[in-house]
């Protein structure tokens, strides 16, 4: 069975932890998701640890946000690690981004657009007025312009991003929730289905996995909800 495009955030307090979470999700979704604080922690060692033998994708979501010259250096510490997606925050500009993709060419850069635990609220008083949608837009079309060959957003505004980059671009979708589950500090989210049908590739998935007493059952269940609407979609 094909794995879905679920990356399973690691968000583990210890590196056994998330060792045995992959382990557990693997056989079901497509990537595991090391973040800051199993890197930070631990180190690059990390990242082969929660490879683990089934040599799982690799997603790195250091968030990069420096001036260019540093990112670059930054990106190219992180090249023998091979992470199939490495992330760097929009905000950071053109400059920077494309600063990331020229020192890791084998490597999808996914540009940051706005954090999915900020309210409309919460943008407004960091300065951004108006429809999160507006700014997201933005911040994805310079993204692009700039080199990155993905994008991270929330699913509420998978579907104008889509429209504003077309087909090629990868577009990764954080805040993501089951029907049912308890959002915790996510504020613009959706779920499984909603984000696929909207248009994102890849679903980040964490606590809503990982904090259930059996992960492994946990994402083959998703997956498997997110085969039967496929299926259901392409019928006549
Ligand atoms: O805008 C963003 C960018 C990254 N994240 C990361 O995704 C996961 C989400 O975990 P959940 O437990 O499913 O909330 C986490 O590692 C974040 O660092 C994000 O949430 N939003």
């Amino acid at each position: 069975m094909t794995p879905a495009p679920i990356a399973v955030a690691l968000d583990a307090p210890d590196l056994e932890t998330a060792a045995h979470w992959a382990s557990l999700v693997t056989p079901h979704v497509s990537t595991v998701k090391v973040g800051l604080e199993l890197y930070l922690r631990y180190g690059p060692d990390v990242i082969a640890s929660v490879r683990g033998a089934s040599g799982v994708r690799v997603f790195l979501d250091l968030k990069l946000h420096d001036i260019p010259n540093t990112v670059s250096g930054a990106a190219k510490a992180v090249a023998r690690l091979k992470p199939a997606i490495l992330t760097v925050h929009a905000t950071g500009g053109p400059a920077m981004i494309q600063a990331a993709a020229d020192a890791l060419p084998d490597t999808q850069i996914a540009a940051v657009t706005l954090l999915t635990s900020l309210s409309e609220a919460d943008l407004e008083r960091v300065g951004l007025n108006g429809p999160s949608g507006d700014a997201v837009r933005r911040l994805a079309a310079l993204a692009v312009g700039a080199g990155a060959r993905a994008l991270v957003c929330s699913p509420r505004e998978v579907a104008t991003v889509r429209a504003e980059v077309g087909p090629d671009i990868v577009l990764i979708t954080p805040g993501v929730r089951p029907a049912g589950a308890a959002t915790q500090d996510q504020a613009r989210v959706a779920t499984p289905e909603q984000a696929l049908a909207d248009g994102a590739d890849l679903l980040v998935i964490g606590r809503p996995i990982t904090g259930s007493p059996d992960p492994g059952a946990t994402a083959a269940g998703i997956a498997a909800a997110l085969r039967r609407t496929a299926a259901a979609g392409r019928r006549p």
